[in-house]
């Protein structure tokens, strides 16, 4: 549904994205992982027109992306800056103005839910509240895609648990999601695809599931009679092959692979 070809963008004549590539269909859960400063914020900012784009494409459903999609989107920003004067009820007003798609009965059972006190200023929830409010706003504006930048980010075990319930079970109703996370272990429990971005450029995107049957960990000692050396992982080899060698790879061993690629990580070397 959402498709990025060969993303570019600059600030001040230096370029911070230069070749990002990645596809989101219906239904699924893509994480955008990487780094500090890889560039997963600057790519929704792309997406969402925050900052216009200097190169590459952006489609919706074969469509450029362009302003008219725009109702099409819902973000939640890393930042959760939030206009310090509205309270919840003003909040509602404004999303569901600005989404002819907005759904009632999901806000309606949201708020019961979770017990939010709509007269209240939403500046003064905590910030696990807080982030919990922007995605129930998220959910309830019907958006095809949402765009969740480190949606579970500083939050305690039970809200996050929350947060990816109601991810999961959106994408789940045929919407497509994309989450920026440095929280490796919960994106294996519920995203259904990774991109895996560094200086600015998606190096590996694929299924977590084929990801992990296609690559294998293997240690010192072991021989590699088939396959690419993609990184190390510790003291270990992260390879890309299909043939039955060595041990399956945890998803944080992947990105761990990509991401260090064969050059040593021991300083002292
Ligand atoms: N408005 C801006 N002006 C100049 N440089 C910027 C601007 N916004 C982002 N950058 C630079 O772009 C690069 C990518 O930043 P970005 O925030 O997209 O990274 P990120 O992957 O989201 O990092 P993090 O995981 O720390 O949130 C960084 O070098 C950052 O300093």
């Amino acid at each position: 549904m959402l498709r990025i070809e060969s993303l570019k963008k600059s600030f001040n004549g230096k370029f911070v994205l230069t070749d990002v590539n990645f596809t989101i269909k219906r239904g699924e859960i893509l994480a955008l992982v990487g780094p500090n400063g890889a560039g997963k914020t600057t790519t929704i900012n792309c997406i969402t027109g925050v900052f216009p784009k200097d190169g590459g494409k952006i489609y919706f459903e074969d469509e450029e992306f362009t302003e008219i999609h725009k109702e099409k989107i819902a973000v939640v920003p890393e930042d959760r800056v939030v206009f310090p004067k509205l309270n919840g009820k003003d909040y509602y007003k404004l999303w569901s103005t600005l989404y002819s798609s907005w759904n009632e009965k999901v806000f309606e059972r949201f708020i019961a839910k979770y017990n939010f006190n709509l007269s209240q200023r939403i500046e003064t929830y905590s910030i696990g509240m807080k982030t919990l409010f922007l995605v129930g706003l998220a959910v309830s504006s019907g958006a095809e895609i949402l765009l969740l930048d480190e949606p579970t980010q500083h939050l305690d075990p039970t809200i996050r648990i929350e947060i990816m319930k109601i991810i999961r079970d959106y994408a789940e109703t045929g919407k497509s999601v994309l989450v920026s996370s440095h929280e490796i272990f919960e994106l294996e429990e519920y995203a259904d695809n990774i991109a895996i971005i560094k200086e600015g450029r998606v190096i590996f995107t694929d299924s977590i599931d084929h990801a992990k049957e296609t690559h294998k960990i293997l240690s010192s000692g072991e021989e590699l009679t088939d396959g690419t050396i993609i990184g190390l992982v510790k003291n270990e080899l992260l390879v890309k092959t299909d043939i039955e060698i060595g041990r399956y790879p945890k998803l944080s061993e992947i990105v761990i692979g990509y991401l260090t690629g064969k050059q040593s990580s021991n300083i002292f070397e």
